[in-house]
């Protein structure tokens, strides 16, 4: 069977990085599938290698040893089919909201009018219609990550990695952010890969949640989410009777890497 465009997989990948101290494993023989359109969230103690494993499927970073693959291809360096948002939503302040959102398509030479509709539509698409012509110093902390959100969105991305995007944002902004970006990715079919400290957030919104253990960072489980969670906006979720027992068994896990010791953080 052919593999979809979106699928991701690290086969056996260690990581290595070489510094003024010295080399430092950061990630040891990590196996993983990530399906087309699936929604993998990466959880575990600061320092376990959560950041390293989205710079390698980025081919921001490539592997001491092993294979990574999207869609049945080596990532050997990084590319248009893959969006990175973060914490941090890095608009320019000195480019409207619209021209901002437009960042991805001016690089890859779409024509100005042709960046313009896609930005406005991506814009209505973020809940952020008619705010084209202002700029990133007037809009809020939710606001601005949306715009990230759409600018990521444009170039039309097979899969999303993302870095801890909701983690400066106040509860209730955080929640808005996080049922429209798991509603999104679903209606376009993208495959996404979240980077969180937040268990109930990586309950709320994966279809499966990985926990890592530190030093070297590997695999210690793999807790498949209930079909009836994944049926529900993150929201929503929280308040049904399984969330609970998701939450907990992501409790219990990281409860076990913290008797190893992650970094301070
Ligand atoms: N550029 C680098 N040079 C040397 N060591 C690094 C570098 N980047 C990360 N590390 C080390 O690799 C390990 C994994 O780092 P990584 O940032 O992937 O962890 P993380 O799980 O994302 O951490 P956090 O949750 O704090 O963001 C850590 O021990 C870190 O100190």
């Amino acid at each position: 069977m052919a593999e979809k465009d979106g699928m991701l997989e690290l086969r056996s990948v260690s990581h290595v990085y070489v510094g003024r101290q010295g080399a430092s494993l950061a990630v040891e023989d990590l196996s993983l599938t990530v399906a087309e359109g699936e929604f993998v969230s990466l959880v575990g103690p600061s320092g376990c290698g959560k950041t390293t494993v989205l710079s390698l499927l980025a081919g921001l970073l490539r592997p001491a040893s092993g294979e990574v693959r999207m869609g049945g291809r080596e990532v050997e360096k990084p590319s248009a089919k893959v969006g990175y948002m973060l914490q941090q939503d890095c608009l320019l302040p000195w480019r409207t909201i619209r021209d901002n959102a437009a960042l991805g398509l001016e690089i890859g030479g779409a024509s100005a009018a042709g960046r313009a509709a896609a930005a406005e539509r991506l814009l209505a698409e973020v809940g952020l219609d008619g705010t084209g012509s202002r700029y990133p110093g007037e809009l809020s902390g939710g606001m601005r990550q949306r715009v990230a959100l759409a600018r990521t969105l444009a170039p039309d991305p097979e899969v999303l990695l993302l870095d801890e995007p909701f983690s400066a944002l106040d509860m209730h902004i955080k929640m808005q952010l996080e049922d429209l970006v798991q509603a999104t990715l679903r209606r376009l079919g993208k495959t996404a890969v979240l980077v969180t400290h937040d268990l109930a957030e990586a309950a709320a919104m994966s279809d499966r949640v990985i926990v890592l253990a530190p030093h070297p960072g590997r695999i210690r489980a793999e807790i498949a989410v209930p079909p009836e969670l994944r049926a529900l906006a993150p929201t929503e979720a929280r308040k049904h009777p399984a969330f609970q027992a998701v939450f907990d068994e992501l409790w219990r896990e990281m409860g076990a890497g913290e008797a190893e010791g992650g970094e301070a953080g």
